[in-house]
């Protein structure tokens, strides 16, 4: 339940994800105060914290679109550059209209491995493979920007899929689904192979999926433990302006 120590070099070799004595601030605003973190290969990793706690902060600095005013991110050891493309990880978008464009599905979950220099039959399989992950073969010939929320959801994920990251970051996956719709993204976060962190106020998925939880607040990892005992602290979550979830309550 506290801050852990920068990386040590006998952690090196598991560590996905080495966030050490990172800040950020936008302009006058001090989002990210030096916190420290390591994520292992294989974890599934829930990220909770307030709103503008800086959830999203920490996953566009962990994927190199904003730069660190200090401290630094080692995505499997090496070091994070701002712009620069690393396949190993992928960013599911909270919102997915930033994240499709294209005017059919396919082109769209096709987009990340065409511009990735491999031949079209990579490509294709590529994209196949994440058409058949996500289940979204029934789609493939339709217009992203008609589809539903929890159908746009999914085509987000298989674009981010088809580069084959060794590790997603998912930022809010479940916001504007229905339960069915919830239900089968839980589903497919357990059934999935990456190594993941989940930012969500979805607190009973992250229970469902998650191994660990790390709670963001104030510009500090407050907490960072198993789920069960960093959730079920109902002082600690209310202190934080979060709710011990339902399903914990009789414990
Ligand atoms: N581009 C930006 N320019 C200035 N301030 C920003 C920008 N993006 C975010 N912020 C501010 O930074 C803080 C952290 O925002 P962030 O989106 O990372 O929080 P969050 O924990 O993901 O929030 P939420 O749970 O509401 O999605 C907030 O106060 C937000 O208003």
């Amino acid at each position: 339940m506290k801050q852990q120590a920068p990386v040590s070099y006998s952690e090196q070799a598991t560590a996905a994800i080495a966030i050490q004595n990172l800040t950020f601030s936008y302009s006058e605003l001090n989002v990210l105060q030096s916190i420290n973190a390591t994520i292992h290969v294989g974890e599934r990793v829930g990220l909770i914290g307030p709103n503008g706690s800086g959830k999203t902060t920490l996953f566009l600095l962990t994927c190199g679109i904003l730069k660190p005013i200090d401290g630094e991110i080692l995505l499997f050891n090496k070091p994070i550059v701002v712009g620069e493309f690393r396949p190993e990880i992928g960013l599911v978008f909270q919102n997915p209209n930033d994240q499709l464009f294209l005017p059919l599905v396919r082109d769209d979950i096709a987009f990340g491995p065409e511009n990735m220099g491999l031949s079209a039959a990579e490509v294709e399989e590529c994209v196949q493979e994440a058409i058949s992950l996500t289940g979204v073969q029934n789609l493939v010939e339709r217009v992203p920007h008609n589809l539903s929320g929890g159908e746009k959801c999914m085509v987000a994920i298989a674009g981010v899929l088809a580069m084959r990251p060794q590790l997603v970051l998912y930022d809010e996956p479940s916001a504007n689904l229905d339960m069915r719709s919830r239900r089968r993204l839980i589903q497919f976060l357990q059934d999935s192979q990456q190594t993941m962190m989940i930012s969500s106020h979805d607190l009973e998925l992250i229970l469902e999926v998650c191994d660990r939880v790390l709670l963001l607040d104030q510009g500090q990892i407050i907490a960072d433990g198993d789920p069960c005992d960093v959730m079920g602290n109902q002082l600690l979550m209310e202190a934080h302006g979060l709710e011990k979830p339902f399903s914990l309550t009789t414990h």
